[in-house]
Protein backbone atom coordinates (compact mmCIF):
# COMPACT_ATOMS: atom_id res chain seq x y z
CA UNK A 1 0.00 0.00 0.00
CA UNK A 2 1.58 3.16 -0.97
CA UNK A 3 0.72 6.20 1.60
CA UNK A 4 -2.44 7.18 1.60
CA UNK A 5 -3.59 10.73 1.19
CA UNK A 6 -4.10 11.20 4.98
CA UNK A 7 -0.81 9.67 5.67
CA UNK A 8 1.37 12.13 3.11
CA UNK A 9 -0.74 15.13 4.67
CA UNK A 10 -0.53 14.57 8.14
CA UNK A 11 3.34 13.84 7.45
CA UNK A 12 3.77 17.32 5.68
CA UNK A 13 1.56 18.91 8.68
CA UNK A 14 4.28 17.39 11.17
CA UNK A 15 7.03 18.69 9.30
CA UNK A 16 5.19 22.20 8.80
CA UNK A 17 4.59 22.42 12.48
CA UNK A 18 8.13 21.09 13.20
CA UNK A 19 8.91 24.64 11.33
CA UNK A 20 7.24 26.42 14.92
CA UNK A 21 8.85 24.28 17.28
CA UNK A 22 11.86 24.45 15.77
CA UNK A 23 12.29 28.48 16.68
CA UNK A 24 11.89 27.56 20.43
CA UNK A 25 15.11 25.66 21.77
CA UNK A 26 12.89 24.28 24.33
CA UNK A 27 10.46 22.90 22.40
CA UNK A 28 10.93 19.70 22.41
CA UNK A 29 8.09 19.24 24.21
CA UNK A 30 5.63 19.71 22.79
CA UNK A 31 5.77 16.97 20.23
CA UNK A 32 3.16 15.58 21.80
CA UNK A 33 0.78 19.00 20.89
CA UNK A 34 2.08 19.12 17.67
CA UNK A 35 0.86 15.47 16.81
CA UNK A 36 -1.95 15.97 18.06
CA UNK A 37 -2.54 19.33 16.10
CA UNK A 38 -1.18 17.24 13.10
CA UNK A 39 -4.31 15.05 14.05
CA UNK A 40 -6.52 17.39 14.17
CA UNK A 41 -5.39 19.30 10.84
CA UNK A 42 -5.61 16.27 8.81
CA UNK A 43 -9.25 15.14 10.34
CA UNK A 44 -10.67 18.31 9.35
CA UNK A 45 -9.26 19.50 6.56
CA UNK A 46 -9.31 16.62 4.66
CA UNK A 47 -11.46 14.86 2.14
CA UNK A 48 -11.30 11.06 2.22
CA UNK A 49 -8.47 10.03 0.10
CA UNK A 50 -10.35 7.14 -1.27
CA UNK A 51 -12.41 8.11 -3.16
CA UNK A 52 -9.30 10.13 -5.21
CA UNK A 53 -7.52 7.03 -5.03
CA UNK A 54 -10.29 4.85 -6.59
CA UNK A 55 -11.12 7.61 -9.41
CA UNK A 56 -7.24 7.63 -10.43
CA UNK A 57 -7.77 5.71 -13.79
CA UNK A 58 -9.63 8.51 -14.73
CA UNK A 59 -6.26 10.56 -14.83
CA UNK A 60 -5.45 8.24 -18.09
CA UNK A 61 -1.96 9.84 -18.85
CA UNK A 62 -0.76 8.99 -15.50
CA UNK A 63 -1.25 5.31 -15.89
CA UNK A 64 2.06 4.32 -16.27
CA UNK A 65 3.39 6.54 -13.18
CA UNK A 66 4.11 5.10 -9.63
CA UNK A 67 1.24 5.49 -7.25
CA UNK A 68 3.34 7.97 -5.79
CA UNK A 69 2.89 10.32 -8.03
CA UNK A 70 -0.86 9.91 -8.35
CA UNK A 71 -0.82 10.62 -4.90
CA UNK A 72 0.58 13.97 -4.67
CA UNK A 73 -1.12 14.42 -7.45
CA UNK A 74 -4.43 13.84 -6.13
CA UNK A 75 -3.61 15.63 -2.70
CA UNK A 76 -3.60 18.80 -4.84
CA UNK A 77 -6.13 18.05 -7.30
CA UNK A 78 -8.74 20.50 -6.43
CA UNK A 79 -6.18 23.17 -7.25
CA UNK A 80 -5.06 23.96 -10.29
CA UNK A 81 -1.50 22.34 -9.76
CA UNK A 82 -2.46 19.64 -11.06
CA UNK A 83 -1.31 21.04 -14.13
CA UNK A 84 2.44 21.60 -13.24
CA UNK A 85 2.41 17.90 -11.78
CA UNK A 86 1.65 16.42 -14.62
CA UNK A 87 4.68 18.24 -16.82
CA UNK A 88 6.72 15.84 -14.84
CA UNK A 89 5.29 12.85 -16.93
CA UNK A 90 7.67 13.32 -19.71
CA UNK A 91 10.63 11.53 -18.30
CA UNK A 92 12.07 8.83 -20.69
CA UNK A 93 10.93 5.42 -19.97
CA UNK A 94 14.02 3.05 -18.97
CA UNK A 95 14.26 0.24 -21.37
CA UNK A 96 14.53 -2.44 -18.45
CA UNK A 97 12.64 -3.39 -15.85
CA UNK A 98 8.84 -4.09 -15.73
CA UNK A 99 5.83 -1.65 -14.12
CA UNK A 100 6.05 -1.81 -10.22
CA UNK A 101 3.25 -4.23 -9.64
CA UNK A 102 3.73 -6.36 -12.70
CA UNK A 103 4.23 -10.29 -12.28
CA UNK A 104 4.98 -10.89 -15.95
CA UNK A 105 8.67 -11.21 -14.96
CA UNK A 106 8.25 -13.11 -11.40
CA UNK A 107 7.83 -16.27 -12.69
CA UNK A 108 10.93 -16.15 -14.63
CA UNK A 109 12.97 -15.48 -11.80
CA UNK A 110 11.71 -18.25 -9.58
CA UNK A 111 12.36 -20.51 -12.45
CA UNK A 112 16.08 -18.92 -12.52
CA UNK A 113 16.69 -18.89 -9.00
CA UNK A 114 15.44 -22.35 -8.74
CA UNK A 115 17.71 -23.58 -11.30
CA UNK A 116 20.55 -21.31 -10.08
CA UNK A 117 20.91 -22.79 -6.40
CA UNK A 118 18.11 -21.38 -4.64
CA UNK A 119 15.88 -24.07 -2.72
CA UNK A 120 12.50 -24.78 -2.68
CA UNK A 121 10.44 -22.01 -0.80
CA UNK A 122 7.47 -21.79 1.37
CA UNK A 123 6.67 -18.58 -0.13
CA UNK A 124 5.55 -17.47 -3.49
CA UNK A 125 5.78 -14.15 -5.57
CA UNK A 126 1.89 -12.26 -5.46
CA UNK A 127 0.40 -9.15 -5.72
CA UNK A 128 -0.34 -8.21 -2.16
CA UNK A 129 -2.52 -5.51 -0.61
CA UNK A 130 0.99 -3.73 1.22
CA UNK A 131 3.85 -2.93 -1.75
CA UNK A 132 2.00 -4.02 -4.71
CA UNK A 133 4.32 -7.52 -4.92
CA UNK A 134 5.29 -9.13 -2.15
CA UNK A 135 5.94 -12.65 -0.76
CA UNK A 136 2.95 -15.27 0.47
CA UNK A 137 3.05 -17.92 2.34
CA UNK A 138 2.28 -21.06 1.10
CA UNK A 139 2.54 -23.27 3.22
CA UNK A 140 1.97 -23.14 7.40
CA UNK A 141 5.12 -21.15 8.57
CA UNK A 142 5.81 -21.10 12.47
CA UNK A 143 7.20 -17.93 14.89
CA UNK A 144 10.52 -18.96 14.88
CA UNK A 145 11.04 -20.90 11.25
CA UNK A 146 14.41 -19.49 9.06
CA UNK A 147 13.30 -18.76 5.89
CA UNK A 148 14.96 -18.15 2.62
CA UNK A 149 18.19 -19.20 2.80
CA UNK A 150 19.55 -16.98 -0.68
CA UNK A 151 23.40 -18.51 -1.66
CA UNK A 152 26.31 -16.06 -1.97
CA UNK A 153 26.45 -16.85 -5.53
CA UNK A 154 22.97 -15.10 -6.06
CA UNK A 155 23.90 -11.95 -4.60
CA UNK A 156 25.28 -8.77 -5.99
CA UNK A 157 27.92 -7.09 -4.44
CA UNK A 158 31.02 -4.54 -5.11
CA UNK A 159 32.88 -7.99 -5.87
CA UNK A 160 30.43 -9.47 -8.46
CA UNK A 161 31.95 -10.12 -12.15
CA UNK A 162 31.36 -7.23 -14.24
CA UNK A 163 30.11 -8.89 -17.95
CA UNK A 164 32.00 -5.94 -19.64
CA UNK A 165 35.41 -6.16 -17.28
CA UNK A 166 37.03 -3.48 -18.75
CA UNK A 167 34.34 -1.13 -17.04
CA UNK A 168 34.75 -2.42 -13.51
CA UNK A 169 38.25 -1.84 -13.87
CA UNK A 170 37.99 1.57 -14.67
CA UNK A 171 35.71 1.75 -11.00
CA UNK A 172 38.67 -0.13 -9.63
CA UNK A 173 40.98 2.41 -10.68
CA UNK A 174 39.11 5.49 -9.25
CA UNK A 175 38.48 3.31 -6.36
CA UNK A 176 35.10 4.04 -6.28
CA UNK A 177 33.02 3.61 -3.32
CA UNK A 178 30.69 0.48 -3.27
CA UNK A 179 26.59 2.49 -3.85
CA UNK A 180 28.20 4.20 -6.88
CA UNK A 181 29.79 0.95 -8.18
CA UNK A 182 26.78 -1.04 -7.76
CA UNK A 183 24.85 1.65 -9.32
CA UNK A 184 27.13 1.58 -12.37
CA UNK A 185 27.16 -2.29 -12.57
CA UNK A 186 22.87 -2.45 -12.30
CA UNK A 187 23.33 -0.07 -15.49
CA UNK A 188 25.74 -1.97 -17.28
CA UNK A 189 24.39 -5.51 -16.66
CA UNK A 190 20.54 -3.66 -17.46
CA UNK A 191 22.11 -2.76 -20.39
CA UNK A 192 23.37 -5.87 -22.09
CA UNK A 193 19.88 -7.60 -21.68
CA UNK A 194 19.41 -11.21 -22.07
CA UNK A 195 23.54 -11.57 -22.33
CA UNK A 196 24.08 -10.53 -19.02
CA UNK A 197 23.54 -13.31 -16.18
CA UNK A 198 21.15 -10.81 -13.76
CA UNK A 199 19.40 -10.86 -16.97
CA UNK A 200 15.95 -12.69 -15.14
CA UNK A 201 16.52 -10.71 -12.08
CA UNK A 202 16.88 -7.37 -13.52
CA UNK A 203 13.75 -7.85 -15.64
CA UNK A 204 11.64 -8.58 -12.76
CA UNK A 205 13.01 -5.07 -10.89
CA UNK A 206 10.42 -1.99 -11.19
CA UNK A 207 11.30 0.16 -14.47
CA UNK A 208 10.54 3.03 -11.74
CA UNK A 209 11.09 2.02 -8.42
CA UNK A 210 9.14 4.75 -5.62
CA UNK A 211 11.80 7.30 -5.06
CA UNK A 212 12.66 10.49 -4.22
CA UNK A 213 14.81 10.51 -6.66
CA UNK A 214 11.93 11.50 -9.02
CA UNK A 215 10.39 14.03 -7.33
CA UNK A 216 10.96 17.36 -9.17
CA UNK A 217 12.54 20.19 -7.16
CA UNK A 218 9.29 21.75 -6.83
CA UNK A 219 7.73 18.80 -5.44
CA UNK A 220 10.85 18.25 -3.03
CA UNK A 221 10.08 22.27 -2.07
CA UNK A 222 6.02 21.65 -1.93
CA UNK A 223 5.90 18.50 -0.02
CA UNK A 224 8.63 18.33 2.27
CA UNK A 225 8.69 21.87 3.52
CA UNK A 226 10.77 22.02 6.50
CA UNK A 227 11.31 18.60 6.69
CA UNK A 228 14.74 17.62 6.93
CA UNK A 229 13.80 15.26 4.37
CA UNK A 230 13.92 17.51 1.78
CA UNK A 231 17.24 18.62 2.42
CA UNK A 232 18.25 15.35 2.57
CA UNK A 233 16.34 14.17 -0.95
CA UNK A 234 17.82 17.49 -2.50
CA UNK A 235 21.72 15.86 -1.14
CA UNK A 236 21.19 12.79 -2.23
CA UNK A 237 19.73 13.82 -5.98
CA UNK A 238 22.90 15.90 -5.70
CA UNK A 239 25.43 13.00 -5.30
CA UNK A 240 23.87 10.91 -8.02
CA UNK A 241 24.21 13.30 -10.62
CA UNK A 242 28.44 13.75 -9.33
CA UNK A 243 28.40 10.38 -9.98
CA UNK A 244 28.06 11.11 -13.63
CA UNK A 245 31.28 13.16 -13.56
CA UNK A 246 33.71 9.66 -13.79
CA UNK A 247 32.01 8.44 -16.97
CA UNK A 248 32.53 11.51 -19.43
CA UNK A 249 36.24 10.34 -19.44
CA UNK A 250 35.40 7.50 -20.85
CA UNK A 251 32.61 7.85 -23.63
CA UNK A 252 33.28 4.37 -25.24
CA UNK A 253 33.00 2.25 -22.39
CA UNK A 254 30.07 4.32 -20.45
CA UNK A 255 28.00 6.01 -23.61
CA UNK A 256 25.71 8.62 -22.64
CA UNK A 257 22.93 6.88 -24.12
CA UNK A 258 23.39 4.56 -21.44
CA UNK A 259 24.88 5.67 -18.68
CA UNK A 260 22.34 8.72 -17.95
CA UNK A 261 21.01 11.00 -15.61
CA UNK A 262 17.60 8.86 -15.89
CA UNK A 263 19.17 5.41 -15.82
CA UNK A 264 21.39 6.57 -12.42
CA UNK A 265 18.28 7.28 -10.92
CA UNK A 266 16.88 3.98 -11.48
CA UNK A 267 19.60 1.84 -10.35
CA UNK A 268 20.12 4.22 -7.44
CA UNK A 269 16.60 3.84 -6.51
CA UNK A 270 16.47 0.30 -6.82
CA UNK A 271 19.62 0.45 -4.37
CA UNK A 272 17.82 2.73 -1.94
CA UNK A 273 15.06 0.43 -1.45
CA UNK A 274 16.63 -3.04 -1.96
CA UNK A 275 20.14 -2.75 -0.97
CA UNK A 276 20.86 -4.52 2.41
CA UNK A 277 23.82 -4.24 4.92
CA UNK A 278 24.27 -8.11 6.21
CA UNK A 279 25.62 -7.64 10.03
CA UNK A 280 26.88 -11.22 10.27
CA UNK A 281 29.03 -10.57 6.46
CA UNK A 282 30.93 -7.52 8.09
CA UNK A 283 27.94 -5.14 7.13
CA UNK A 284 28.44 -5.79 3.50
CA UNK A 285 26.10 -4.79 1.13
CA UNK A 286 24.46 -6.82 -1.48
CA UNK A 287 21.34 -6.88 -3.54
CA UNK A 288 19.47 -10.43 -2.63
CA UNK A 289 16.68 -11.46 -5.08
CA UNK A 290 14.34 -13.32 -3.83
CA UNK A 291 15.56 -11.97 -0.46
CA UNK A 292 14.32 -8.03 -1.65
CA UNK A 293 10.75 -9.19 -2.85
CA UNK A 294 10.23 -8.93 1.02
CA UNK A 295 7.51 -5.60 1.92
CA UNK A 296 8.17 -4.09 5.25
CA UNK A 297 5.80 -4.12 8.35
CA UNK A 298 6.21 -2.10 11.35
CA UNK A 299 4.87 -4.84 13.44
CA UNK A 300 7.80 -7.46 13.32
CA UNK A 301 11.39 -6.91 14.04
CA UNK A 302 13.02 -9.69 12.06
CA UNK A 303 15.25 -8.58 9.44
CA UNK A 304 17.94 -10.06 6.91
CA UNK A 305 21.59 -11.27 7.24
CA UNK A 306 23.99 -13.92 6.05
CA UNK A 307 23.56 -17.16 8.45
CA UNK A 308 26.96 -18.57 8.46
CA UNK A 309 25.86 -22.26 9.33
CA UNK A 310 23.40 -22.51 6.17
CA UNK A 311 25.50 -20.69 4.27
CA UNK A 312 22.87 -17.58 2.51
CA UNK A 313 20.36 -14.88 3.82
CA UNK A 314 17.68 -15.83 5.94
CA UNK A 315 15.54 -14.12 8.35
CA UNK A 316 13.40 -16.19 10.80
CA UNK A 317 9.88 -14.85 11.13
CA UNK A 318 8.51 -13.60 14.26
CA UNK A 319 5.07 -14.21 13.84
CA UNK A 320 3.19 -17.47 12.29
CA UNK A 321 2.01 -17.12 9.20
CA UNK A 322 -0.79 -19.48 7.39
CA UNK A 323 -1.10 -19.84 3.53
CA UNK A 324 -2.34 -16.92 1.82
CA UNK A 325 -0.84 -14.21 4.25
CA UNK A 326 2.15 -12.07 3.41
CA UNK A 327 5.41 -12.22 5.15
CA UNK A 328 6.96 -9.23 6.02
CA UNK A 329 10.23 -8.68 7.47
CA UNK A 330 10.95 -5.12 8.91
CA UNK A 331 13.55 -2.77 7.16
CA UNK A 332 14.44 -1.05 10.75
CA UNK A 333 13.40 1.29 12.55
CA UNK A 334 12.76 3.85 10.67
CA UNK A 335 10.61 7.17 11.22
CA UNK A 336 8.06 7.84 8.14
CA UNK A 337 10.55 10.33 6.89
CA UNK A 338 13.28 7.90 6.08
CA UNK A 339 11.05 5.21 4.70
CA UNK A 340 9.69 7.75 2.63
CA UNK A 341 13.20 8.79 1.38
CA UNK A 342 14.99 5.38 0.52
CA UNK A 343 11.82 3.51 -0.09
CA UNK A 344 9.05 6.12 -1.43
CA UNK A 345 6.20 4.63 1.30
CA UNK A 346 4.77 5.78 3.96
CA UNK A 347 3.32 3.52 6.72
CA UNK A 348 -0.37 3.71 7.15
CA UNK A 349 -0.90 6.40 9.78
CA UNK A 350 -0.43 5.85 13.33
CA UNK A 351 1.36 2.01 12.73
CA UNK A 352 4.67 3.27 13.24
CA UNK A 353 6.14 3.35 16.68
CA UNK A 354 9.46 4.28 15.33
CA UNK A 355 7.85 7.45 14.16
CA UNK A 356 9.78 11.33 14.53
CA UNK A 357 10.84 13.97 13.71
CA UNK A 358 14.28 15.71 13.93
CA UNK A 359 14.24 19.03 15.90
CA UNK A 360 17.51 20.89 15.36
CA UNK A 361 18.12 22.02 19.04
CA UNK A 362 20.67 24.88 20.01
CA UNK A 363 21.56 26.39 23.15
CA UNK A 364 23.08 29.70 23.88
CA UNK A 365 25.50 29.76 26.47
CA UNK A 366 24.81 33.18 27.06
CA UNK A 367 20.86 32.04 27.75
CA UNK A 368 19.86 32.94 31.17
CA UNK A 369 18.76 29.94 31.79
CA UNK A 370 21.42 27.65 29.79
CA UNK A 371 21.71 25.09 32.92
CA UNK A 372 18.36 24.53 33.35
CA UNK A 373 17.51 24.03 29.74
CA UNK A 374 20.51 22.04 29.27
CA UNK A 375 19.39 19.88 32.46
CA UNK A 376 15.48 19.39 30.99
CA UNK A 377 17.32 18.37 27.45
CA UNK A 378 20.14 15.79 29.29
CA UNK A 379 16.73 14.53 31.17
CA UNK A 380 14.94 13.76 27.43
CA UNK A 381 18.19 12.25 26.22
CA UNK A 382 19.42 15.01 24.28
CA UNK A 383 22.37 17.38 24.23
CA UNK A 384 22.50 20.78 23.32
C1 LIG B 1 12.60 -4.38 -1.17
S1 LIG B 1 11.34 -3.87 -2.23
C2 LIG B 1 10.06 -5.01 -1.83
C3 LIG B 1 9.45 -5.67 -3.06
C4 LIG B 1 8.60 -4.78 -3.92
N1 LIG B 1 7.27 -4.68 -3.35
C5 LIG B 1 8.51 -5.29 -5.35
O1 LIG B 1 7.44 -5.63 -5.79
O2 LIG B 1 9.54 -5.30 -6.04
C6 LIG B 1 10.91 -2.36 -1.44
C7 LIG B 1 9.76 -1.64 -2.09
O3 LIG B 1 8.53 -2.30 -1.79
C8 LIG B 1 7.52 -1.36 -1.47
N2 LIG B 1 7.13 -1.55 -0.06
C9 LIG B 1 7.76 -2.28 0.88
N3 LIG B 1 7.10 -2.26 2.05
C10 LIG B 1 6.03 -1.49 1.88
C11 LIG B 1 4.96 -1.07 2.72
N4 LIG B 1 4.87 -1.45 3.99
N5 LIG B 1 4.02 -0.25 2.19
C12 LIG B 1 4.10 0.15 0.90
N6 LIG B 1 5.08 -0.20 0.05
C13 LIG B 1 6.04 -1.02 0.52
C14 LIG B 1 8.11 0.01 -1.72
O4 LIG B 1 7.83 0.36 -3.05
C15 LIG B 1 9.59 -0.23 -1.55
O5 LIG B 1 10.36 0.70 -2.26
Amino acid sequence: MQPSKTTIIHFIASQILFIFCGINPLTVFLCEAMAEASRIFHTTLLPAFSHLHNNRNSHTSFTTFPLKRHVLQCSVSTTNETATTKTTVTQKVIPWGCDIDSLENASDLQKWLSESGLPPQKMGIQKVEVGERGLVALKNIRKGEKLLFVPPSLFITADSEWSCPEAGEVLKQYSVPDWPLLATYLISEASLQRSSRWSNYISALPRQPYSLLYWTRAELDRYLEASQIRERAIERITNVIGTLRIFSKYPDLFPEEIFNIETFKWSFGILFSRLVRLPSMDGRVALVPWADMLNHSCEVETFLDYDKSSQGVVFTTDQPYQPGEQVFISYGKKSNGELLLSYGFVPKEGTNPSDSVELPLSLKKSDKCYKEKLEALRKHGLSA
